[in-house]
């Protein structure tokens, strides 16, 4: 911000004055009559991001947007990750008098709530983070809905993937503080984990006194409205109170008022949940493809949501799925009984598409962003009510009745709202008419009036006409002159002489009458206090709205619920899902399983197969056990499919610990806690970190926190890096899963190490797989079975040829291929470590080729 010059009019102090008050980093737009303008810095970085004109104003840089578009040129900054600042006029502009002006809001990315500014199907989370020697403390607030959780962990590892998943779209941390969260050796993944979530998003700085754990339990006792937090069930020591104060402080700054639809704060508890860390969710593509976006995506391939509070519940329970068997099979049984009646299913979710955003329109209508639009929402979801308990009876089945149950009927609501709003309604609270007329019969009366003058107004205007004898005379309004009569040049000399004349316009006069001044005071003040006594009705249908908020919030609750479930059944019938077997053994068998993603996309019309591929998806069976076949070492030629093979059976776990169905003939799943992947390369090269450094990385991530439970999926391990190093290390980490004599976490492994297969002879829960093709002439060709035992070649030629390598390059690869097979020299691997050696080639003494001497 530029310093303050050193003389000011009054408006300027005023203008400063606020902007003292606001972070550095915060547009200020500052209402000056029909305008909000933005000066100095602001104005500079205002007008290149918005495209707008800088003007000067006294030698200082301003530029301005117009009041009635504001909303989408502050959405816009928003989208840039900027916060903007509203000061508007907080009382009507008189001549010669400075306006009092005040602060109506921050916007932020994380604390926005207008419908425009969100994304309807996705959660949007401001979040606060604390870390320090007792471990991460986090707490999370979705403003839009009122969603309020903590949660603390000695470990980032249990904690970071949850944040990773809810993707904040703010982040609040202390002043300075990320530079202080220094890595020490014996968490130097996890510290550098923190600092990459952090990185790319927006991060606002607090004093650290916000963060105190104390003032935080009394601001969210506040808040809340409670005396203690016992029936939250957390102590008043509970470390996340700090970032829970936070983020509550950060919000009633933001609103310039205290957020008002919070009613409750839940903890979260990693204990409880399956864990994906961060770049399993990334490797399996959980919520957005590698391309970006949804498409692609598991999230894509499983959402057949038609509401938005469904497709946000959808996204929240895929980031954090549950590990609680009762919930798990509740939700099963669900899709089972919704399933059984297609019928029936399809007109639910027909009365689903009618249901609007209850949690969102409860926000805004708690938070003071009003308009007539919001109730009409909550009109036409209440209309669906009876028919929704309705059919959900029908089914006459038991889990169905109970969600059933958790609608209400809302009888005053459902009869009051129809009976008072219009049929259309206006978006802005200014524009009127969205009383039903017969509602009120004081409105009525008033709205007669205004009517009754207009009437009056057409009258003047005939008997005007009669009595001067000019044809042409109008009488007219405008918003900046209101009425008044107009007569055309030719007829001037007609005038009478109690016509008072007001304006000379390019084709005539305009005139005033006394009775016409007198109307048009009685039209203005009829206008205006139909206008009142209309908002007046409205505060009192949205009063009737918010008596109802908590059994509202319990009813959108369960139509979410219900959307995320049929839409769960048509894609089990769509894709002939099957019912897993979740229980507490330690078994993961799927017999004909499938990728859910990649079998959609080969039934997509859009999608053309490359060479060699089979057009329907190949199913394969899996059969691993933490005691008996624990790890699954997959080897094939390249494309064969051991990439699809192992990434299907991490999304089937995942899948079915959400409570969906999966795609398999069957599948039994003993509980997983947390899943692991490392998949394929990614640079993290803005970091500073090479290829191999983020493979490393994240197969540490692996190794220090993998428990008896997890699961494993590891593709290609050491492939950054020489053969030998990459080999001993995948080795190695293959011996690592395995050191317990008696059981260790499942784990498939996918290598082009061929040596790595000999391990099968001295690790005794480790059995080889491969992924079959069929050779033809020189040709393969890929049958996509997975079958038991270990692959006896690579064919990375034939699949090089497949991809269009020019044929002399083909020729000489396997001249060179045919070279190198012929030597057979042993590769020595670290003496202490492996039981089993490599049988043959790695490295190789090229014979009589002169070129290959160079190798
Ligand atoms: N079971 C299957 N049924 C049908 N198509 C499949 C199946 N498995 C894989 N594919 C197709 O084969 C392609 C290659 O599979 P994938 O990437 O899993 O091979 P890969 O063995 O891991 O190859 P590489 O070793 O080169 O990484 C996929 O893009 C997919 O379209």
């Amino acid at each position: 911000m530029s310093s303050e010059p050193a003389k000011l009019t009054p408006m300027m102090q005023q203008y400063f004055e606020v902007r003292r008050g606001l972070p550095k980093d915060t547009f200020l737009l500052f209402r000056l009559g029909d305008f909000f303008e933005m000066f100095f810095d602001d104005a500079i970085a205002g007008s290149r991001l918005l495209g707008l004109t800088l003007t000067k104003r006294q030698d200082f840089p301003m530029c301005g947007i117009p009041a009635h578009a504001a909303d989408t040129y502050v959405t816009k900054l928003l989208a840039a990750g900027k916060k903007v600042a509203l000061c508007d006029q907080a009382e009507p502009a008189k001549a010669g008098k400075l306006v009092r002006r005040q602060l109506t809001r921050i916007l932020s990315p994380g604390t926005t709530l207008a419908a425009n500014q969100l994304d309807a199907a996705r959660n949007h989370y401001l979040c606060a983070l604390a870390y320090d020697k007792l471990g991460l403390h986090a707490a999370w607030l979705d403003l839009s809905t009122g969603e309020f959780k903590v949660a603390t962990d000695p470990s980032i590892a249990n904690l970071l993937p949850v944040l990773t998943a809810l993707d904040p779209a703010e982040l609040l941390v202390i002043e300075g503080e990320l530079a202080r969260w220094q890595a020490t050796p014996h968490d130097q993944t996890a510290v550098h984990a923190l600092h990459a979530f952090c990185s790319g998003r927006l991060c606002s700085e607090l004093a650290g006194y916000h963060f105190d754990t104390a003032t935080g339990g009394k601001t969210v006792m506040d808040t809340l409205g409670v005396l203690n937090l016992q029936g939250f069930g957390l102590a008043h020591t509970h470390p996340a109170l700090g970032p829970a104060g936070a983020v509550v402080y950060y919000a009633t700054e933001n609103l310039c008022a205290k957020p008002e639809n919070l009613r409750t704060l839940q903890e979260y508890r990693s204990a409880r949940t399956l864990l994906l860390d961060p770049a399993t969710l990334r490797n399996l593509e959980i919520f957005a493809s590698a391309r970006g976006g949804r498409e692609g995506s598991l999230f894509g391939a499983i959402n057949r949501t038609v509401t938005p509070a469904g497709a946000r519940l959808l996204e929240r329970w895929l980031a954090a799925p549950t590990l609680e068997l009762p919930e798990i099979i509740r939700r099963q049984t669900l899709v089972a009984e919704l399933l059984a009646q297609p019928m029936r299913l399809l007109a639910l979710r027909e009365s689903l598409t009618n249901v609007r955003d209850i949690p969102r329109i409860l926000g805004r209508l708690q938070n003071r962003l009003r308009n007539p639009r919001e109730l009409g929402g909550v009109r036409d979801t209440l209309a669906q009510l009876p028919s929704l308990r309705a059919e959900l009876t029908a089914f006459g089945s038991s889990q169905l009745s109970a969600l059933s149950s958790q609608l209400q009927e809302f009888a005053h609501l459902r009869e009051l709202l129809p009976r008072a709003l219009a049929d259309e309604l206006p978006a802005d609270l200014a524009d009127g008419n969205y009383i039903r007329s017969g509602y009120d019969a004081e409105l009525d009366r008033l709205r007669s009036l205004t009517s009754d003058n207009k009437t009056w107004l057409s009258d003047l205007e005939r008997t005007e006409q009669e009595r001067t004898g000019i044809r042409s005379l109008k009488v007219r309004f405008t918003n900046n002159f209101g009425y008044y009569i107009e007569v055309t040049k030719a007829n001037l000399h007609l005038v009478p002489s109690d016509y008072i004349r007001r304006q000379t316009t390019v084709g005539g006069e305009r005139y005033v009458t006394e009775a016409l001044r007198q109307k048009e005071k009685e039209i203005f003040h009829a206008e205006e206090n139909a206008l009142a006594r209309e908002f007046e009705l409205f505060n009192a249908l949205v009063a009737a709205v918010l008596d109802e908020s908590i059994a509202l919030t319990h009813t959108a609750e369960a139509l979410a619920e219900l959307d995320v479930l049929c839409g769960w059944a048509l894609l089990a019938r769509e894709w002939d899902y099957c019912q897993p077997v979740l229980d507490d053994s330690d078994v993961l068998e799927i017999s004909e399983g499938r990728h859910p993603v990649v079998e959609q996309m080969l039934r997509s019309p859009d999608v053309t197969l490359p060479r060699g591929a089979s057009a329907g998806f190949v199913p394969n069976d899996t059969a691993l056990g933490c005691s008996e076949a624990q790890i699954a070492l997959i080897t094939g030629p390249n494309m064969a499919g051991k990439s699809t093979y192992i990434r299907q059976v991490a999304l089937i776990a995942l899948l079915a610990q959400i409570g969906c169905w999966v795609p398999a003939k069957s599948c039994r799943i003993g509980l997983v806690d947390r899943i692991f992947s490392r998949v394929g390369a990614s640079d993290d090269l803005a970091r500073g970190n090479s290829t191999f450094m983020v493979e490393m990385n994240e197969t540490a991530n692996i190794l220090n926190n993998t428990t008896d439970r997890s699961l494993i999926i590891l593709d290609e391990i050491g492939r950054g890096t020489s053969t030998y190093d990459g080999l001993s290390i995948a080795w190695a980490v293959v011996e690592h899963l395995h050191r317990d004599p008696a059981k260790g976490p499942r784990t498939l492994f996918a290598t082009h190490y061929q040596e790595l297969t000999q391990l099968e002879k001295h690790l005794t829960r480790l059995r080889n797989l491969s992924v079959a093709v069929k050779e033809w002439n020189d040709d393969i060709v890929f049958v996509r079975r997975v079958i038991p035992g270990a692959a006896d070649r690579s064919y990375g030629i034939q699949v090089a040829r497949l991809a269009g390598l020019p044929l002399s390059v083909i020729d000489r690869a396997k001249t060179i291929l045919g070279k190198l097979e012929s030597d057979d020299t042993t590769v020595s691997l670290p003496a202490a470590a492996p039981q089993a050696r490599p049988k043959k080639k790695i490295t190789v003494q090229p014979a009589d080729d002169a070129q290959l001497k160079l190798l």
